[in-house]
């Protein structure tokens, strides 16, 4: 017999989110040429240094005509070589798309609708407004305007912005680093493979961070504690295995003879239950459960938007949609569940096994059913809560 301790309440899950993310901060900020800053967020908020366009531009190919026709074609416009002189009323310059409209010029004719012979210019259809098929000096953005607020995501289409607002360097927060820990004898003796470090390591790469690995551990303090000297650095260390309360579940004394606090053990949720959340200095430590699939999921829910809120984001947390279930799910009970589901016909089918140790599901398996606790019984058809996995890392 073990002298059992009474465990503590599992909390329910939007309070263990809420705890979690009390204690982040972003990490401090450092500049980044704006292509290395690939899933940074902002430290700052981001503004253009210049206007675009600079210019008025052309829209389409075609011809630049000054007055309502029929004109004298008398030059051309391009890319990079711009018409030089000014077009008079009955002049003509050949345009490209995104080429510069000519001095005096005051609309663009598509080439489909002009008919061309020699210099001579004239009306296929009929005279378009004043204006059309250009693009005016700063439609997109003047210089100066706000762009991204600070805490935005830097994804292709906002590193491509900030390019062309003129803007070559960014304020972003700091990449984590991370360590991942398997612990168990049977991870060092090869009885079993070590999936969940593996795995963990394979989440966390959709963000940017450096990874260290560590283990596998043995269920062993000196073990243990060697393995956390390893961490030291860390801004967040993921553990996985030995979190429950078995007898080889060394992972929470070994993390207090390291010196580190526990700032909650035990989630109310399914799979997931014990995990553990700890810091020491500027570390936070994440246990993980051993169970793979428990590993995976709590890795979702809590590892990733743990990185994130440290990158900065400002709305960390994975993001459900609904979705038509695609068979009646029982009544819910006291831990909150989340149920593997593949994802066809615009439904989430529940995958129904539940044992936390099946790798095949989880593969197979697209996003996670969230069934809250004490849940009432559901009929096929109706929405429920949905996580996509793939955006598990960056959306
Ligand atoms: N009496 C109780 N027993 C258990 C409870 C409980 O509340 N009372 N909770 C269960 C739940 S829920 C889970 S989840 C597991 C989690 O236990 P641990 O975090 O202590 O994990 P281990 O016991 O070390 O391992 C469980 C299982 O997972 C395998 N494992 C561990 N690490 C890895 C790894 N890195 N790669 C692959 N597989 C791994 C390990 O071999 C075990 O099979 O506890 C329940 N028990
Ligand atoms: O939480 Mo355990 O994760 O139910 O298998």
């Amino acid at each position: 017999m073990t002298g059992a301790a009474p465990l503590p309440q599992p909390l329910p899950l939007e309070e263990a989110w809420a705890r979690l993310l009390d204690g982040i901060r972003p990490l401090p900020g450092e500049a980044l040429a704006i292509e290395d800053a690939a899933g940074r967020h902002l430290a700052a908020p981001l503004s253009a240094h210049v206007t675009r366009p600079a210019a008025d531009l052309s829209a389409m190919d075609g011809y630049a005509v000054a007055g309502e026709g029929p004109w004298t074609v008398t030059g051309e416009s391009r890319c990079g070589a711009p018409f030089a002189g000014t077009l008079a009323s009955g002049q003509a310059a050949r345009i490209s798309t995104g080429a510069v409209m000519p001095a005096g010029a005051d609309r663009v004719l598509i080439q489909e609708d002009a008919l061309r012979d020699g210099d001579r210019l004239a009306l296929a259809a009929d005279l378009p407004g004043p204006g059309a098929n250009v693009r005016r000096r700063g439609i997109d953005f003047e210089q100066g305007d706000a762009l991204l607020p600070a805490g935005s995501r830097l994804g292709a289409r906002q590193i491509a912005l900030a390019l062309s607002a003129g803007v070559d360097t960014v304020p972003v927060h700091r990449a984590p680093q991370v360590a991942i820990l398997d612990c168990g004898d049977e991870l060092v003796d090869g009885s079993i493979p070590a999936t969940n470090g593996a795995m963990l390591a394979a989440m966390v790469a959709g963000l940017p961070c450096a990874v260290r690995r560590i283990g596998p551990v043995a269920d062993d303090p000196g073990a243990l504690g060697a393995a956390l000297a390893r961490c030291e650095g860390c801004d967040l260390v993921l553990t996985s295995g030995g979190a429950s309360v078995g007898d080889h579940d060394l992972v929470r004394p070994a993390l207090e003879a390291w010196g580190a606090q526990i700032a909650f053990w035990r989630v109310a949720i399914r799979p997931g239950k014990p995990l553990l959340v700890a810091r020491r200095e500027g570390t936070l430590v994440l246990g993980l459960p051993g169970n793979p699939v428990s590993a995976f999921v709590t890795g979702f829910l809590f590892a990733l938007p743990a990185l994130r809120a440290m990158l900065g984001a400002p709305d960390p947390l994975p993001r459900a949609s609904h979705l038509p279930v695609a068979a009646d799910l029982p009544a819910g009970g006291p831990r909150g569940e989340f149920m593997r589901a593949v994802l066809r016909g615009g439904q989430a089918d529940p995958i129904r096994e539940r044992d936390s140790s099946l790798l095949a599901q989880l593969a197979r398996a697209d996003a996670l059913i969230w069934r809250p606790p004490h849940c009432a019984g559901t009929k096929a058809g109706t929405d429920v809560p949905v996580y996509h996995l793939e955006n598990g890392a960056i959306a």
